[in-house]
């Protein structure tokens, strides 16, 4: 718990009265006031978490995707087998991956982490090795996972994002990849947003009805066996969570602890923000919601934690590409803030 506790005690309120002077220098600039939209709310909220109202440098982003599989599969909670989890590693390796893409498309770097993947990975080239459990346990016969496990991941995370921080990356995403993750996701929405089942649970990688009436039961009866406490976000984690959950928990937590900003992806990483937030609400000031999901539950998420997703694409892919395509909006936002000359600037007659 003192790993924890270490992490969470770092994150700092960040100085909202720097808004207001990043607001006086978004209404200087040569457009009418607020024109620009949800473009100046995000410059003015990177201000805030940079601590800075002056001029903004691009940011230098990162995408962490944390890999682990879930017990919960073998259940046929997925459109796709537990394998494809290992075989998308090495697809990100290569390259060839959405988040490969859409990242080299955004400007920026992608490092790929096993923290729980079932399989051996050793010998996979380029992989950070830092497997906790060959996976879960199943989550409709009990706990996933024990509180040490659940806090190894944790720690796994918090130190990707410290190093990355280190490398000198200054924005990050939190990815995944989990064949069956979206069973365990819906699991602690529901729990921590007092949610029915059937409000959080949504299709995944396209399940069909039979599929969707799997996750159903699974979900239920996982309800029922484990009882999770929804005042306790690291037992719900424990009982009906996943090891990339609790990674990306630990990144979300370590960057807001070290005053760096965050860009949420979809249903997957909103869940690690939500535990991030139970256990440290301060932690999401320093969130951005890259894009909202087509999953459901990915929308009561974002109202229990307050916030906005910059984009609406219908995506449910996973992996951070969401949160990558949205980084290219964040770079406008700026561009804006940086670039644009003022009324004086200009000789623009202001207000
Ligand atoms: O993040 C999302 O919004 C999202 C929504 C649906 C599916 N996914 C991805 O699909 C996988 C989980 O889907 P499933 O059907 O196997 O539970 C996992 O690898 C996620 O990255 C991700
Ligand atoms: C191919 C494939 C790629 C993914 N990326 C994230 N989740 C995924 C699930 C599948 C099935």
């Amino acid at each position: 718990m003192d790993r924890l506790e270490n992490i969470i005690n770092r994150v700092k309120l960040p100085d909202y009265a720097i808004g207001q002077e990043a607001q006086r220098r978004l209404d200087s600039l040569t457009k009418p006031q607020g024109s620009l939209g949800r473009l100046e709310d995000i410059a003015k909220q990177l201000c805030i978490i940079r601590g800075g109202a002056a001029k903004l440098a691009q940011p230098k982003p990162a995408a962490a995707v944390f890999a682990a599989d879930h017990g919960v599969a073998a259940g046929g909670v997925s459109a796709y087998p537990q394998e494809v989890t290992q075989q998308m590693i090495y697809n990100f390796l290569a390259g060839g991956a959405g988040i490969n893409v859409l990242c080299r498309q955004a400007g920026a770097d992608v490092w790929v982490i096993d923290v729980g993947v079932a399989g051996d990975m050793s010998q996979a080239q380029g992989l950070i090795q830092a497997k906790v459990a060959h996976g879960t346990a199943d989550m409709t016969k009990g706990p996933v996972m024990t509180m040490n496990q659940a806090l190894d991941a944790i720690v796994v995370g918090a130190q990707t994002a410290q190093r990355l921080i280190e490398k000198g990356y200054d924005l990050l995403i939190p990815g995944e990849m989990g064949i069956g993750n979206t069973t365990p996701c819906s699991a602690i929405t529901a729990v921590i947003c007092g949610l029915r089942p059937e409000q959080v649970m949504g299709r995944g990688t396209g399940v069909d009805d039979a599929g969707l009436s799997r996750k159903l039961a699974a979900l239920k009866t996982a309800l029922d066996v484990n009882k999770p406490d929804p005042a306790n976000p690291l037992e719900v984690l424990c009982k009906v969570g996943g090891l990339e959950i609790a990674a990306m928990c630990g990144y979300i937590l370590e960057a807001a602890a070290r005053g760096v900003p965050v860009m949420l992806d979809g249903f997957i990483s909103t869940t690690a923000a939500l535990v991030a937030g139970g256990l440290c609400p301060t932690a999401i000031d320093y969130c951005f919601s890259g894009h909202g999901s087509v999953e459901i539950g990915h929308r009561a998420q974002l109202e229990k934690l307050g916030l906005r997703p910059i984009l609406t694409l219908e995506m449910r892919l996973g992996e951070g590409t969401g949160a990558a395509v949205a980084m290219n909006v964040l770079r406008a936002a700026v561009a804006i803030y940086s670039e644009m000359a003022t009324f004086a600037e200009a000789g623009v007659t202001g207000h």
